[in-house]
């Protein structure tokens, strides 16, 4: 692959091994790139991580000497784990890398002057970036460069892209642009919109007395099918797809469901993404040992939706 000729002889460092971390550290592996996975002591991702062929050591070591280290644990892991284990550790001129800008643009790392900044985020999760991977396509990643020393960290940054996402897309960005951007989708569309607009739809249909089941297919296990379609030909081909009677329903009521309020709500979610509320709000979570995230987890585990979903999921996979 042409693109990924600018890593070849280098000594990548992958620090990581969870959603992201495995899926860039294979799909490079797989290319033939020289890939090192860098896990503290005790790690549980350790022996998955050598079962599936890599190298392993400890974050401090697998840095020292590296050319180009992509940082791939939790956001707000990242701070501590730079200022312990990276910083010292990270050879003059060495290209540093990272999935998401969250820590960049909120200055929450502010990496040495003499290494080179640069961001690959692919737009999927992790698993299905190496899912795909394996299937022999690809998921697009945006790239960005915060400090280039050596003048050639936009070539790092395409040909990281190009390898962990098979050379389906490359979109410059900024770490600003990236970092808003992702956290708008992920809270107002791609999870917090989608999870509560089915979890909606559901509970409406079971509220009037329908069989839960016939529900969740209706509300949950069908979106698949129908987001397929627009994923790879559009809206008006899924349109095409569905009854002439689904489509108009869809014009005539999709607006009464997301309205001008809903638009209102979600320009207040951007705008405390923009200021920087969400993010400090996320931190002090974190600080707090995730109280909040856990009682939630707790929640949603035991809701009637997931007892409905494990049994429909053994229903269809089954088979
Ligand atoms: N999840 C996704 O699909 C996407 C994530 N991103 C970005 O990618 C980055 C990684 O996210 P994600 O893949 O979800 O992360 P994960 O939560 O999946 O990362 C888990 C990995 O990080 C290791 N880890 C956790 N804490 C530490 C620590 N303190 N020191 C060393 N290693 C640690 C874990 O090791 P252990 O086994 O020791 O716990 C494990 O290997 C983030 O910046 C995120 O925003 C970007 C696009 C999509
Ligand atoms: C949609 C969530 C995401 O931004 C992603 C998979 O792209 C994330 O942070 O995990
Ligand atoms: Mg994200
Ligand atoms: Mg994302």
């Amino acid at each position: 692959m042409e693109e990924i000729k600018f890593l070849e002889g280098k000594r990548l460092t992958v620090v990581g091994y969870g959603s992201q971390g495995h899926a860039h550290a294979l799909n490079l592996h797989d290319l033939g790139m020289d890939v090192t996975v860098g896990l503290r002591q005790g790690s549980k991702s350790w022996e998955k991580a050598e079962n599936d062929g890599v190298k392993v050591a400890v974050v401090g070591e697998a840095v020292k000497g590296a050319d180009v280290v992509m940082i791939l644990a939790p956001d707000e892991a990242q701070p501590e784990l730079y200022r312990s284990e990276i910083e010292e550790n990270l050879k003059s001129g060495a290209y540093l890398g990272f999935a998401h800008g969250f820590n960049i643009h909120y200055e929450r790392i502010t990496p040495r002057e003499d290494v080179n900044v640069f961001m690959v985020a692919p737009k999927g999760p992790g698993h299905m970036v190496r899912e795909i991977f394996e299937g022999g396509h690809g998921v697009p990643c945006l790239a960005a460069v915060h400090n280039d020393i050596s003048e050639d960290t936009r070539d790092i940054a395409h040909a990281w892209a190009n390898g962990v996402g098979r050379r389906v897309g490359v979109i410059e960005t900024t770490f600003k642009e990236e970092t808003e951007t992702d956290l708008f989708g992920e809270q107002a569309v791609l999870c917090g919109g989608v999870t509560e607009l089915m979890q909606a739809g559901f509970d409406t249909l079971v509220e009037a007395g329908y069989n839960p089941e016939v529900a969740y297919f209706e509300c949950v296990h069908e979106m698949k099918l129908i987001i397929d379609m627009v994923y790879e030909k559009g809206f008006a081909a899924m349109r095409d797809s569905i009854s002439n009677t689904a489509e108009y329903g869809d014009y005539i009521t999709g607006k009464k469901i997301i309205t001008k309020e809903s638009k209102e709500a979600m320009k207040g979610v951007l705008k405390d993404i923009q200021r920087g509320k969400f993010a400090k709000e996320f931190i002090e979570e974190t600080e707090n040992g995730y109280k909040f995230m856990n009682k939630e987890r707790a929640e949603y585990s035991d809701s009637k939706i997931e007892e409905v979903g494990s049994k429909m999921r053994k229903m269809v996979f089954s088979k």
